[in-house]
């Protein structure tokens, strides 16, 4: 599948099209982002759409030709850091996923129920891993390491389907200075986060079941949480936004509306199968359009760090505190680490009982589950054996009824022989019978025509014997009677006619009798042997489908018997089953029994840290005590210290005052003194008289005490002296152990003075020395601030 993305920009839109590269992408979503996150915005870039519609392709892919917006973002924060030129930039990373409403840090897998807080910067991941990343290639290591991390399962819909939301975070840090010769810096923090969603699936669809059920039900949950936000944020009149409603529409709190610049890339498939999700997708991406943003750029000026130059500037000063204060931050310090290990072991606890809740909830749901799936199965078993055994029941009433059959059918096909047998010799019997009683009927024929020949012989010879009667009556009536004799003649041609006619009608009749009674004997032995025949056919016949029956009846009991002796196997199989699923009760009972001990030794590590809890609690109480007892001490020793300081300003100011007087007195005297100079001179000029010289001497004695004491409220470092006294050495040839350092004076020691040994060059070489450093003293700035 080689989906187009749709991608929504909360101020632009853009479709790409499935030949889009990742660079077009890159270029239409994600750059504009980036610049902005480098110029001090926060920005944000979420992929969205149906599982397998290609949004880990999209943001994270690290195939050399097919390159994701996640890598290319990162290759470009680091090109504009180093573009950035003097600027001080950092980059921290950080990479998280939400699985089941719990957020895993994927640079530290065992950080897995971090918890979000909220602060003045926005929303934040407390306790999150945050790796300051100088080069791209380390960026990459740990985005590899934390995608290796990252929660993915095979389904129907996706091989390598995300399980959970990643969220890939990069935070850009500019330090720049102010400008204004002072240490203060500004700072800018841009942040960047790349949201891989979990995509939507729909489980009908997916057919997932199971753990994978479970995930894709926390997916859909948290992606309607996501869609009702953007619909709230959309909406003008809406009054609340759902965003505590999910871990990840509250991450995304900002990006949905508050300090942020987002942009959303819709992942959609151009399957035809797929298209009521991809028009859902669309439609989310139309919602999220009318989201509107406040990004403003985050800058500060880091005081924090003006703060800890100062303070170590006054950590310095305050160099007599130190052991207080050391021992107050040591205290302040391991307080702090108790209180955020108590911290820690409450959210261990916290996190540990909600695991034993979680996972003694699971187990109790694992064994209802299974409870319910083993009574599933049972019934399952049990109905199905019920079948299997009415089946064999069935199987086996069918297989006697075929034997019944059979034998039935046989007996019918053994009573159907014998009948026909019988028949057929019944047949053969009334063949036989006939043709007796055909041949006893031609013989009785025979008899009976041979009986009428003899009959009608004997009634010839009768008729022949009463012709020769009546003609010997007639010959003697012919004797008697001639005339009678002619007449009996007659009769007596008569009767040999009717005689004759008789034996050819009674041999024409016997011939007839004889031919019909053959003719008879004939057709009924063939009736009789077509009768037979036919028979012998019909048994055959009943004897051809009496095998087919009994063959056929035989395989149904072969097949039924082989039918039976599957059924016996499945029942087998079953009882096997039955018999594993037994097992595995046990086996689910054992590892329920287990479950329950280290749900005990989890309780029992509850306590323990309970009981850590409640001793760091009294540890920590004591600490508390003593670091308060060590706070007290350090604030009077502060006290002490800051009325000291008040001491040494007073001092010092009071120094400056007398300074600046003196200075004004020296200035007025040496003004005074350059006039009585200028007049000595003027004098000596015109007088060359040596007593002027003593004057001046002594006068200048008086202004070598005025210079001191002005060097010595001046507080003129001992080098200055030093360079003083060399100069006044080189200029006039005073020795330089002439000369005290004002640090003397500073102590409250003598009033410091130059010594008057040397000779009158050397004064001379002083009071010109002084001039030039008279100079120096006006510029330094010391001189200037003591002046203010
Ligand atoms: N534009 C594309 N070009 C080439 N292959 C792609 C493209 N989009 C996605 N694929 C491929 O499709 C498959 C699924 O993509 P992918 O894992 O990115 O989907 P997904 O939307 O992140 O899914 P899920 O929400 O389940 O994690 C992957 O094998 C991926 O390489």
């Amino acid at each position: 599948m080689d989906p187009p993305r749709l991608v929504e920009s909360l101020s632009s839109r853009e479709v790409l099209p499935p030949s889009a590269s990742q660079a077009d992408v890159y270029a239409a979503a994600v750059r504009p982002i980036v610049e902005d996150v480098l110029a001090g915005y926060n920005g944000t870039v979420m992929a969205y759409g149906q599982t397998g519609a290609g949004k880990t392709h999209t943001l994270s892919s690290v195939a050399p030709e097919t390159i994701g917006a996640v890598p290319r973002a990162a290759a470009e924060v680091f090109a504009g850091v180093q573009r950035g030129g003097e600027d001080v930039h950092a980059v921290y990373m950080s990479y998280v996923q939400i699985y089941m409403e719990l957020i895993q840090d994927l640079l530290a897998p065992e950080s897995e129920n971090l918890q979000i807080r909220e602060g003045e910067a926005g929303v934040f991941i407390a306790g999150v891993r945050q790796v300051e990343v100088r080069r791209l290639e380390d960026c990459l290591e740990l985005l590899q390491a934390g995608d290796r991390n990252r929660t993915t399962a095979f389904t129907a819909m996706n091989a390598v389907s995300s399980r959970s939301h990643a969220v890939f975070m990069l935070t850009v840090v500019k330090r720049k200075p102010v400008g204004d010769g002072s240490d203060l810096h500004r700072v800018r923090i841009g942040k960047l986060f790349m949201v891989d969603l979990a995509g939507s699936e729909r489980l009908k669809k997916s057919g997932s079941t199971g753990l994978r059920a479970s995930e894709a039900k926390s997916i859909n949950l948290s992606l309607t949480t996501l869609g009702m936000c953007i619909n709230a944020r959309a909406d003008p009149a809406a009054t609340h936004v759902p965003f505590r409603d999910s871990k990840l529409t509250r991450l995304l709190q900002d990006s949905l509306g508050g300090n942020a610049k987002t942009s959303l890339i819709v992942a959609v498939s151009d399957a035809y199968e797929h298209v009521e999700e991809s028009v859902q997708s669309l439609a989310f991406g139309m919602r999220a359009m009318r989201v509107t943003t406040q990004p403003k750029v985050n800058e500060r000026l880091d005081f924090a760090s003006l703060a800890m130059g100062l303070k170590e500037g006054l950590g310095q000063a305050s160099a007599a505190a130190a052991p207080h204060d050391a021992r107050a931050l040591a205290l302040e310090r391991s307080l702090l680490a108790q209180e955020s290990e108590l911290e820690y072991l409450q959210h261990a606890l916290q996190a540990e009982r909600e695991r034993v809740r979680q996972t003694a909830a699971g187990a109790a749901h694992d064994r209802e589950a299974l409870d319910r799936v083993r009574a599933q199965e049972a019934e399952a078993l049990r109905s199905e054996v019920a079948a299997l055994q009415a089946e064999v029941e069935r199987a086996r009433g069918e297989a006697a009824a075929a034997e019944a059959l059979r034998r039935e059918e046989e007996a019918r096909h053994a009573s159907e022989c014998a009948e026909l047998r019988g028949a057929a010799a019944a047949a053969a019997a009334a063949a036989e019978q006939a043709t007796d009683r055909l041949a006893r009927a031609t013989e009785e024929h025979a008899v009976a025509a041979v009986g009428a020949a003899r009959r009608a012989e004997a009634e010839r010879a009768a008729a022949a014997a009463a012709a020769a009667e009546a003609q010997r009556a007639l010959e003697a009536e012919l004797a008697g009677l001639a005339p009678r004799l002619a007449t009996a003649e007659q009769q007596l041609a008569g009767s040999r006619r009717l005689q004759d006619m008789l034996t050819v009608q009674h041999e024409q009749q016997l011939a007839e009798l004889q031919s019909k009674a053959e003719g008879e004997l004939r057709a009924q032995k063939e009736a009789a042997r077509g009768e037979i025949f036919a028979a012998q056919e019909g048994a055959a016949r009943a004897e051809c489908e009496a095998r087919d029956t009994i063959s056929r009846l035989e395989g149904e009991l072969e097949r039924s018997q082989a039918y039976g002796r599957e059924l016996q196997q499945r029942v087998d199989v079953l009882e096997a089953e039955i018999l594993q699923a037994a097992d595995h009760s046990a086996h689910a009972a054992a590892a329920l029994r287990a479950a329950n001990e280290s749900l005990a030794r989890e309780r029992e590590l509850g306590r323990a840290l309970q009981r850590r809890l409640a001793a760091g609690e009294r540890s920590r109480e004591t600490m508390a005590a003593s670091w308060r007892e060590h706070k007290r001490v350090s604030d009077a020793a502060r006290t002490v210290q800051r009325a000291y300081r008040a001491y040494r300003l007073r001092i010092i100011r009071d120094q400056a005052h007398a300074g600046s007087r003196a200075l004004t007195d020296a200035r007025s005297r040496l003004g005074s003194l350059a006039a009585e100079r200028d007049a000595l001179a003027r004098k000596r000029r015109a007088d060359l008289a040596f007593s002027g010289q003593t004057l001046v001497r002594e006068n200048l004695a008086v202004l070598q005490e005025g210079v001191e004491s002005i060097v010595a409220a001046f507080l003129l470092p001992a080098r200055d002296l030093k360079s003083l006294a060399r100069y006044a050495q080189k200029v006039g040839g005073q020795t330089p152990g002439g000369l005290r350092t004002p640090t003397s004076a500073v102590r409250g020691e003598a009033t410091p003075t130059l010594s008057r040994a040397g000779s009158m060059t050397g004064t001379e070489g002083l009071i010109r020395a002084f001039h030039p450093l008279m100079q120096s003293v006006r510029s330094t700035p010391r001189a200037t601030r003591l002046k203010d």
